[in-house]
């Protein structure tokens, strides 16, 4: 089957810092992908690259088999995306914004208008019609970023960060709304940091660390792989590993280091 997202040796250098270093990546049409990693990974850098917002230094990169860079408006097409920090249009309403997004689309004025105003009672953002995208706050600009990312009925989703600044009832019906996409084939690329969440929703997960990948496979290959490494290590079973408990062995900041470092910053009171 032709993976809906394929990258290859994938690579971003700034200056003389490589980012992202020669990274492989697929992810099968339908699935719920989680991309994890600490901070400054080049998780955002790496989502940038797959949707065309930055260009790689060296790699190729396939969306639903075709070449982004032979074929970049094909793939725009067919892919939605929230990157991280994205700017709206301050002076825009919310369906003066979505409607505009539907049309660059290329979605007729009807269709747009009645996609536009069924995203917004969902998300929650139709009860203050005149307010403007300046005075959004940061939450209610994540759910319009992702009401306009979803617009034009998207085969793949790239989401980068979508429940930062998030409340839990948005956020509840967020995951309902990709839940749903995912039921009707659609596929899932997310990064996130409350890894409670990419647990309930996502199969497979792979982990970047200073760039490079250090995990990828579904949730029950990685639990089994870090499950066997403790069991060895410890030579005792252990409980069911939480994907918490399974980023912090793989990223090599487990518990023992913490504690090694309460000594620190004994200014603090
Ligand atoms: N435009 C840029 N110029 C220079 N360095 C950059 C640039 N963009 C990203 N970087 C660097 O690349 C590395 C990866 O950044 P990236 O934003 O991809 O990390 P991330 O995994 O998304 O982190 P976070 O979880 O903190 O958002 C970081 O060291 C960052 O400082």
């Amino acid at each position: 089957m032709t993976p809906a997202i394929s990258a290859q040796g994938l690579t971003r250098t700034f200056q003389n810092f490589t980012a992202v270093d020669h990274i492989d990546l697929e992810v099968a049409p339908g699935q719920f992908f989680g991309f994890l990693g600490p901070n400054g990974a080049g998780k955002s850098t790496t989502i940038k690259m797959l949707t065309g917002l930055l260009g790689p230094t060296s790699g190729s990169i396939r969306i639903m088999g075709n070449d982004l860079f032979a074929n970049p408006l094909e793939v725009k097409r067919q892919i939605g995306v929230v990157p991280e920090g994205m700017a709206l249009f301050g002076k825009l309403t919310a369906t003066e914004y979505l409607e505009f997004v539907g049309q660059m689309y290329g979605l007729d004025r009807q269709t747009t208008r009645q996609r536009a105003a069924e995203l917004l009672e969902f998300m929650d953002l139709a009860n203050e019609p005149k307010k403007l995208l300046a005075d959004y706050s940061h939450g209610m600009g994540k759910k319009l970023a992702l009401a306009a990312a979803v617009i034009h009925g998207p085969k793949v989703l790239f989401l980068d960060e979508p429940f930062e600044g998030v409340d839990a009832v948005a956020a509840g019906t967020l995951k309902s709304m990709l839940q749903g996409m995912i039921g009707r084939g659609a596929t899932i690329f997310l990064t996130s940091h409350v890894l409670e969440i990419v647990e309930r929703l996502c199969s497979h997960i792979a982990i970047i660390d200073k760039g490079h990948i250090v995990a990828n496979g579904s949730l029950e290959e990685l639990r089994a792989g870090v499950q066997a490494k403790l069991q060895t290590e410890q030579g005792a079973q252990t409980e069911r590993l939480t994907l918490e408990q399974i980023f912090l062995n793989v990223v090599g900041k487990d518990s023992a280091e913490h504690t090694a470092h309460e000594g620190e910053l004994s200014w603090l009171s």
